[in-house]
């Protein structure tokens, strides 16, 4: 693993990104495995761009098993904790391989910023400003726990945990933001649409759209051949 960054001050943003091969699965009627994988990558910049651009942001960390991912993730100046995938004794669902793996860099991050915010983000936010992220921190600020939830009210976009010895607790997965309110997170409720427009199926890629795309999301739907030709987005 890289060694954290040593600031005690700033949010650490969590981002989880699971291997090429089986992301955006709920895409594969309307993309192929490249255009996935493509979707994936470019997503995950704008996500990283905007949130580290945050005043209140010290590090953004990506934990993935991919290599493709892990290099797009540093290229973007983020810094990439391995999530290793276990031949055996794995987890037990999808779910709780996100929530292991967020649950082990929140650990690791936590030994040497044990004051620090944690926040785990979705890595599909491209229409994300760094304003509204900066603004759901402010938002947060005295709730020991607090969520900010998906466009539809039932997901979970960011899970956002006070410095201190709260652990992450994170219940990703489903409807997860009644599982995160069930754990007393506070529901935030602000102005923060492109915060809350996490992309899962065309629709919720228009409504990105119509947003406005960060510059990696926006140009490979914008390239001849790509994405945006191949839902007619262009
Ligand atoms: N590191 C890591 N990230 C994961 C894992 N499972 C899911 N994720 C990531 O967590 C976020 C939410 O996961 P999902 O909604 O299940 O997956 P998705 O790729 O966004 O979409 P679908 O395949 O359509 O469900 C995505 O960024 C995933 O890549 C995992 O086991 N390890
Ligand atoms: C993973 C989640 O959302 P989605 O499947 O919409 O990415 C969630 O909120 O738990």
């Amino acid at each position: 693993m890289t060694r954290a960054p040593a600031t005690a001050v700033g949010a650490h943003v969590l981002i989880p990104v699971k291997d090429l091969l089986s992301a955006k699965s709920r895409l594969a009627a309307a993309l192929t495995p490249a255009h996935r994988s493509e979707l994936v990558l470019a997503m995950l910049a704008d996500t990283v761009a905007a949130s580290s651009t945050a005043a209140d942001v010290a590090a953004v960390w990506v934990i993935t098993p991919d290599p493709t991912v892990a290099a797009e993730a540093r290229r973007h100046g983020a810094t990439v904790i391995a999530d290793p995938r276990r031949a055996r004794g794995g987890p037990r669902t999808a779910a709780d391989g996100l929530n292991d793996a967020l649950t082990a860099a929140a650990g690791r991050i936590r030994v040497r910023h044990p004051h620090s915010i944690l926040v785990a983000l979705q890595a599909d936010l491209p229409a994300l400003r760094a304003a509204e992220f900066d603004a759901a921190l402010a938002a947060a600020a005295g709730a020991p726990r607090s969520i900010v939830t998906d466009r539809h009210g039932t997901g979970t976009c960011a899970l956002i945990v006070a410095g201190g010895q709260d652990e992450l607790a994170p219940r990703f997965g489903g409807r997860s933001a009644e599982a995160h309110a069930g754990l007393g997170a506070v529901l935030l409720d602000g102005p923060w649409p492109g915060l809350r427009c996490d992309v899962d199926n065309v629709d919720d890629l228009a409504a990105a759209r119509s947003l406005g795309l960060g510059p990696a999301t926006a140009a490979a739907l914008t390239r001849p051949g790509g994405i945006g030709d191949a839902l007619r987005m262009r």
